[in-house]
């Protein structure tokens, strides 16, 4: 049986916590080694319960120590071309939170910094693709039982948003979850984004505003409309609703238990990711395990934290200009093509 994958997780912040606990005690095949966190202190709480995994304030300690075959990347996104750089020097296995980089340009270097390896070590963290939902939506879509896919309506709501959360963030780390299950349902590239601002929260912090509408459009034509609202206080919530030529399906509504008690009646909103996509979550890391184990990855590609890197691009500069700003991609690699990755996410 193949070794466990020692993994280095970079980043030990609200994303990060969460999968080295999903690691520590989920995950089959792999074992935390090292805690990555500039944050010192934040590092050692989190290897305080993992015996035998080690505290860092950087990868390259990390990677000194000799204990680690494997890295997640979980700090901000405007960090993650160096870790990424870094990680695929030593051509090992790397799950990168998304956004794989924020800018086209930062993301094709990492494009072509595995190219030169030869083979795919960068699998994205967008978890989406692993949701029973989106799963469903998919089948559905490449089945054609409903006929052709017309419109999708997104509905992306967060209860508040962190400190330094910019209004480029809300395109960057919010809408870039949209990017991708658009080109992961459609099985297209993405050829526009526009981005409308309408009447502005007195919740939203200063600089952002929010809540916005952002319309987007595939090859073929497919229409999307996204409300992107990241400070909409009532919970955590991401619908799709799709319009097929013969009818309409609805994912991410309100499941759970409907309770009556005290005189009302209703169920729960989730107050954040971890609970609404922490099953996702768990499938997806899985994924990445047990492919890294054979030697390749098992889910959304460098190509594809690359499309979606134009597709933020696109998405900052509509939203100062309100117009309809066109997506360029650079050709396709022959590496992206074999379609290894779409295959295993589906
Ligand atoms: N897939 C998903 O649904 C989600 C993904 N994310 C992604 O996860 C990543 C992290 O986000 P959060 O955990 O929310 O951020 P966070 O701010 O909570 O955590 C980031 C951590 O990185 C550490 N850090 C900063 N600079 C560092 C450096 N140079 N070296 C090592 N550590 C450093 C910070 O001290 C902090 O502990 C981002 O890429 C974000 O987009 C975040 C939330 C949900
Ligand atoms: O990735 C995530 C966060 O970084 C982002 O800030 C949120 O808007 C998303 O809902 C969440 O899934």
């Amino acid at each position: 049986m193949a070794e466990n994958l020692r993994v280095a997780v970079i980043g030990a912040g609200r994303m990060g916590a969460d999968h080295i606990q999903r690691l520590h005690t989920r995950i089959h095949g792999a074992d935390v080694a090292a805690v990555v966190d500039i944050d010192l202190e934040r590092a050692n709480a989190a290897v305080a319960h993992i015996p035998g995994a080690k505290a860092y304030a950087s990868a390259a300690e990390a990677y000194e120590s000799g204990d680690v075959n494997a890295v997640l990347i979980a700090t901000p996104g405007f960090l993650h071309e160096v870790a990424l750089l870094e990680a695929l020097e030593r051509d090992i296995p790397i799950l990168c939170e998304k956004p794989l980089t924020p800018d086209a340009a930062s993301a094709w270097k990492i494009v072509e910094a595995e190219q030169k390896l030869g083979h795919q070590r960068i699998q994205v963290g967008f978890m989406r693709r692993f949701d029973e939902g989106y799963r469903e939506l998919g089948g559905m879509v490449r089945s054609g039982d409903l006929g052709e896919l017309l419109m999708l309506h997104c509905r992306h709501r967060n209860p508040d948003t962190p400190a330094g959360f910019t209004n480029e963030m809300l395109i960057n780390d919010s809408v870039v979850h949209e990017f991708d299950v658009i080109r992961y349902l459609t099985g297209e590239e993405i050829t526009s984004v526009q981005v409308r601002l309408g009447k502005a929260s007195s919740k939203a912090p200063s600089g952002q505003h929010d809540p916005q509408h952002v319309l987007i459009e595939t090859t073929s034509g497919v229409l999307v409309d996204v409300e992107i609202f990241v400070n909409a206080q009532f919970g955590y919530q991401v619908l799709t609703e799709a319009a097929f030529e013969d009818g309409i399906v609805t994912i991410g509504g309100d499941s759970g238990p409907y309770v009556q008690r005290a005189g009302r009646w209703g169920g729960e909103v989730t107050p954040g990711f971890e609970a609404r996509f922490g099953a996702a979550y768990d499938v997806e890391v899985q994924a990445w395990v047990d492919a890294a184990l054979r030697g390749g990855i098992g889910g959304p590609s460098a190509w594809d934290g690359y499309a979606t890197a134009a597709c933020c691009e696109a998405g900052v500069e509509a939203q100062k200009s309100g117009e309809k700003v066109a997506v360029v991609l650079n050709e396709k690699p022959e590496l992206y093509r074999a379609g290894a990755a779409a295959e295993a996410a589906k």
